[in-house]
């Protein structure tokens, strides 16, 4: 069979359900099939069929997931947020992928990998950084440069290149700014030792200009090839819980997703070996939640009956802060989407024109960058905040602090008086904010309130505002000294005394070679440091809501074999069981733990993958 909006009449009973068809959980189904065509696999996603679907296949639609571009948009969904006193009461809304492929089928395409440091941080031996790297090589195929052959794959089926679209001027610019700040150009800052460097960006798109998504490159293939007939994936249907019986997961309720409006009966589908659940870091725990694997409290409030007591589920929810800034330029109009956001074309118009455009994803640099020695001391860290650069940054040279990113363009509908202008806009995040959130069912029901707190700034030490004041600096320090600079576009930007030295200015040229650094006052630091407050948000780099530990005590949710703990046959394969923060944008990691979760599965339903 291949997709289907509806499940097949029979259909009642299969080997392994998967919950969620996104980045990992397309990876573990097509694996699992490979190992033994004969098991049967049932693969469940809320959102569509992405197959073929342009506003997928063509990189530059990402403009339409990220920005509010007036188009309604069916590939999104949002987890909502409640009020957050920290960031000034905001609420956080949280964006994920609701298609099949999931975040690989929307997000922004930038390639990048976790620091050795991170995985082996996670104290799993089987998940250490030697175990993961011959599965982060697995899922791609390397069009970038490299020192090492083993250090990236050549035969997996997600190709990693620079696309058939750019570069531009941006890159080489932005490079001899960042070099003449102290942090040099890396070839490959993906080999997990790299740090302190920029890097031009490798994109998940291959070298023809098509996006790379989990579902076109591992289960589209295997639906059409005939070789694969116990495979079968419904969309536009949502897992309602999972279904157990005394300690072991049998099966799943699913209904049809009333978003799309495929009537409304609630199914149930048993599963003979094994229940995944792979809905993502916010799916996850509320699925587990809703079928009665989560803490006590929680489920007793939402009026839910407790299957396992298991207070992790939920709670340590990391993400990457980040803050969005954009510049005025004289990049040229080739260089930028700008004319999407000034009104000159839509993307649809560029689909007809079959414009090459559309190959891009508009990210030219990606970095991964510390302070100095010399930035800590002047920074007048409070006594917490110091002794966790101490122990956990200071003679650690491996561990970066903040990326800073670029787009080539604005983020939001462009003024009349400033249609003429191409921007650049930097997206700089925290890689390892100490804050933590959680999420939460608050009802058995699918549709009852969620709660959700990101707890962006709460750590009590202040380490995440002093390093958010740090990146601000940073990253308009190197913009200020790029060829193309023509000013800082006020209005995202804090809102410096006009006297200052770090008020924001238009400049008709680019500034002398000699530029100095902003001296920023104490008041000026205070505007800043307000301004985070309303302004640092999240980064779609969600983590670590099921975490992966070798015990329950503390906060394990999985075992090193990705089983929940308590309830038997059931597993849990996405981001969300992963313990403490990577230094990458997140999608190699959900592709590397959809590769290695299907080899766990595999061995233990006795099929090799
Ligand atoms: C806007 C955006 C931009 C991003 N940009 C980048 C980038 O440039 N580079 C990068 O590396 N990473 C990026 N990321 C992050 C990355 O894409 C995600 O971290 C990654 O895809 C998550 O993979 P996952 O398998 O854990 O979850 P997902 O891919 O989110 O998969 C979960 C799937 O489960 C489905 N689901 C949820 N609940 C249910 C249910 N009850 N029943 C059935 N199905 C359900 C969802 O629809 C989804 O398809 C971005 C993310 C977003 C949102």
């Amino acid at each position: 069979m291949g997709v289907s909006n509806k499940i097949p009449d029979g259909l009642d009973e299969v080997d392994v359900v998967i919950a969620g068809g996104g980045t990992a959980g397309c990876v573990v189904a097509a694996r699992l099939s490979d190992a033994d065509p004969e098991l049967s696999i049932l693969v469940v996603e809320r959102g569509h069929d992405n197959y073929e679907d342009p506003t997928v296949t063509n990189p530059l639609f990402f403009l339409e997931n990220i920005l509010d571009l007036g188009v309604p948009n069916p590939r999104m969904m949002v987890y909502q947020g409640q009020p957050e006193p920290n960031i000034g009461n905001r609420t956080m809304v949280v964006p994920a992928g609701s298609i099949l492929g999931g975040g690989s089928s929307i997000n922004m395409l930038t390639y990048t990998r976790p620091q050795r440091e991170d995985l082996d941080g996670w104290s799993m031996p089987q998940w250490s950084a030697d175990a993961i790297l011959p599965y982060l090589n697995k899922f791609e195929t390397y069009h970038g440069p490299s020192s090492s052959a083993s250090i990236h794959g050549s035969e997996g089926p997600i190709q990693v290149s620079n696309s058939s679209y750019g570069p531009t001027q941006l890159q080489g610019d932005f490079i001899r700014a960042a070099a003449d700040l102290g942090i040099p150009e890396d070839a490959d800052l993906q080999d997990l030792d790299s740090n302190h460097a920029v890097q031009k960006n490798l994109r998940y798109i291959s070298p023809d200009g098509i996006r790379q998504d989990s579902a076109h490159a591992y289960l589209h293939p295997r639906l059409q090839d005939g070789k694969h007939p116990n495979l079968h994936v419904v969309v536009e249907h949502e897992v309602v819980r999972v279904l157990s019986e005394k300690d072991k997961a049998v099966g799943v309720e699913i209904r049809p997703n009333p978003e799309h409006g495929n009537g409304a009966e609630v199914q149930t589908v048993k599963a003979k070996k094994m229940v995944v659940v792979s809905a993502g870091t916010l799916g996850t725990p509320l699925l587990l939640e809703r079928s009665g694997v989560g803490g006590k409290d929680v489920l007793d409030k939402a009026g839910v009956e407790v299957v396992s007591d298991l207070p992790g589920v939920g709670e340590e929810f990391q993400d990457h802060n980040t803050m969005l800034l954009s510049y005025y330029t004289s990049l040229l109009p080739n260089e930028t989407y700008d004319d999407i956001l000034n009104g000159q074309t839509t993307l649809q118009q560029m689909l007809e024109e079959k414009h090459e455009m559309l190959a891009w994803n508009s990210a030219e640099i990606t970095s991964k960058v510390r302070p100095t020695d010399e930035e800590i001391d002047a920074m007048g860290l409070s006594e917490g905040a110091r002794l966790l650069w101490d122990r956990d940054f200071k003679n650690n040279k491996n561990k970066p602090v903040a990326t800073i990113s670029t787009a080539n363009g604005f983020i939001a509908p462009i003024a009349d008086e400033d249609k003429d202008w191409r921007f650049l806009s930097t997206g700089s995040f925290l890689l390892y904010p100490y804050a933590r959130g959680h999420v939460h069912i608050t009802g058995p029901a699918i549709e009852d309130k969620i709660d959700l707190k990101t707890g962006i700034l709460t750590d009590p030490e202040g380490f995440d505002r002093a390093m958010a004041m740090w990146l601000y600096k940073k990253q308009r320090e190197v913009v200020r000294r790029l060829d193309v600079f023509r000013g800082e576009y006020a209005p995202l930007h804090p809102p410096f005394n006009g006297d200052s030295d770090a008020a924001c200015k238009r400049y008709d040229g680019p500034l002398p070679p000699d530029v100095e650094d902003i001296k920023y006052t104490k008041e000026d630091d205070e505007v800043l440091s307000t301004w985070i407050t309303n302004n640092l948000a999240q980064n779609w780099h969600g983590i670590g809501t099921c975490k992966m530990a070798a015990s329950t005590e503390s906060g394990g949710v999985v075992d090193g074999d990705l089983g929940v703990y308590g309830i038997k046959s059931l597993k849990v394969a996405d981001l969300s069981v992963v313990a403490h923060n990577v230094a990458a944008n997140t999608a190699s990691m959900a592709l590397a733990i959809g590769e290695k979760a299907a080899d766990i599965f595999a061995e233990e339903l006795k099929v090799s993958s």
